[in-house]
């Protein structure tokens, strides 16, 4: 057993689209997550995020929930069609609902780590190209000025993006979340838009902010091994790690795109877009590096005609995700970070957690056994990674409560906390007292 000390974070993690609802209140516009969701067949049973957990209302509630159970962090994100629903147009009602937010966070002793961007793009922005025009670049820096402008003096951690692989490969190539396009040159240049609007955002945040307000980014990362030590599978592995890791670690801690990755996407996509000072504002220091950690990747070599890399099925323990537990991989990834990019920057667990198949017993409660071992396993790793001298100041559950599980709708529950969402009553699940044990001995 070892302690966790004083000064970790012990923390929870939401999104605005996928908790907040109010879809149309208070001036917010149309997110291209609202539009996705009204196209046939996008995402599962033709779920949205109009009420969600209905958290714009019930805030309140979820911070004394957060507050009983010891949290000390609350990662959430700002719905950028909330603060400009028109380009240009800012909206002091959109702001306001953070402000309220926030402030009852810190009556609470809760810190606010806020996600300037986690998907929910204005559609407005979408209809004039989106991630695609690099105009979007001084879009947000706008957003950004005006957030911190009015949020900085509140607010002391900040990340840019969540997990720009999501927006970029996933939306614009795999197209399994919004906008759905399925073309890797379209998915190349959005990566690199939207590092650009990172590094704008730290610019921005370099010239308002005092020196005791912190930022960085959240990327999500994996370990990927090969399926046998054939070369072909070594092979596959490595360009599966480039795809999925080194295209954004590379460029932000080192200043370049991996070489291997551009020989491939030049191949199949324009990389011409890359202008002189780019990799200048992309690889600005960072205050931290957020981690989203959820499973690894075992891969084969495949006949994608693309990456020619396909991920193969493990038989061990699995989420209701399909996603393997293997927490190991977590200390993996850390280790790997401070041996080859961050050394001794701080880390943050931004996200860890698991779906399961969640019930309501006759008794009342939520007994999730599957999901407090999940969590014992990667906090165990994690307490691993510092005892071995890692830099990691704090973690987030994923997630505080059941929510809008995006393609999956409200079909997946990775919440800690139960939510009926006929009544939108909140149930704590085992794996909640599980936790706020945990942050009351800082104990593993
Ligand atoms: C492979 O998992 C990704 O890293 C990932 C998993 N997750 C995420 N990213 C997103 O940041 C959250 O919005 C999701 O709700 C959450 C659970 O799916």
């Amino acid at each position: 057993m070892s302690d966790f000390n004083k000064d970790f974070l012990f923390g929870v993690a939401t999104a605005s689209y996928q908790v907040e609802g109010a879809y149309n209140e208070d001036g917010r516009s149309m997110s291209i997550w609202d539009t996705f969701c009204r196209q046939d067949g996008k995402v599962y049973k033709g779920h949205n995020g109009d009420v969600a957990c209905d958290h714009y209302h019930l805030y309140k509630d979820d911070v004394k929930m957060m507050k009983d159970l010891g949290i000390e962090a609350y990662r959430f994100s700002i719905a950028w069609p909330r603060i400009f629903p028109e380009k240009g147009h800012y909206n002091p009602k959109g702001i306001d609902f953070y402000k309220r937010l926030t402030d009852e966070l810190l009556k609470n002793d809760i810190k606010p780590f806020v996600t300037i961007y986690h998907w929910d793009l204005p559609q407005w922005a979408d209809d004039l190209g989106g991630w695609l025009n690099r105009e979007v670049v001084d879009w947000f820096g706008e957003y950004v000025s005006k957030l911190f402008n009015e949020l900085g003096g509140y607010i002391r951690n900040w990340i840019t993006l969540n997990e720009p692989w999501c927006s970029s490969f996933l939306s614009y190539f795999i197209g399994e979340h919004a906008p759905g396009h399925k073309d890797l040159g379209e998915a190349v240049l959005v990566s690199h838009n939207l590092l650009l609007a990172h590094g704008k955002a730290v610019e921005i945040f370099r010239d308002i902010n005092s020196s005791d307000s912190k930022i960085g980014i959240t990327l999500n990362l994996n370990e990927v091994f090969p399926a046998t030590d054939s070369p072909e599978d070594k092979a596959a592995a490595r360009i599966a790690d480039g795809f999925q890791n080194r295209w954004f670690l590379d460029p932000i801690f080192k200043g370049e795109y991996p070489k291997d990755m551009l020989e491939l996407f030049g191949k199949y996509a324009k990389t011409d877009f890359i202008t002189d000072g780019d990799l200048k504002r992309i690889s600005q220091k960072l205050d931290f590096l957020g981690v989203n950690y959820y499973t690894r990747a075992v891969v084969k070599k495949g006949n994608d005609g693309i990456l020619n890399a396909e991920q193969i099925d493990v038989d061990n323990e699995k989420t209701e995700m399909g996603w393997e537990v293997y927490p190991e991989s977590l200390y993996n990834i850390l280790m790997r970070l401070k041996n080859e990019y961050t050394f001794d920057l701080p880390l943050y667990i931004t996200e860890n957690g698991a779906a399961y198949k969640d019930v309501v017993s006759d008794d009342g409660h939520v007994h999730d056994e599957k999901r407090v071992e999940f969590l014992k396993k990667h906090f165990k790793q994690a307490k691993r990674f510092i005892d071995d001298g890692g830099n990691l100041r704090g973690y987030f559950v994923w997630s505080l409560m059941d929510n809008f599980e995006w393609a999956h709708g409200y079909s997946k529950r990775f919440g800690i906390v139960y939510v009926d969402y006929e009544t939108e009553k909140r149930i704590l699940k085992d794996s909640a007292l599980w936790y706020k044990n945990l942050i009351s001995t800082r104990t593993i």
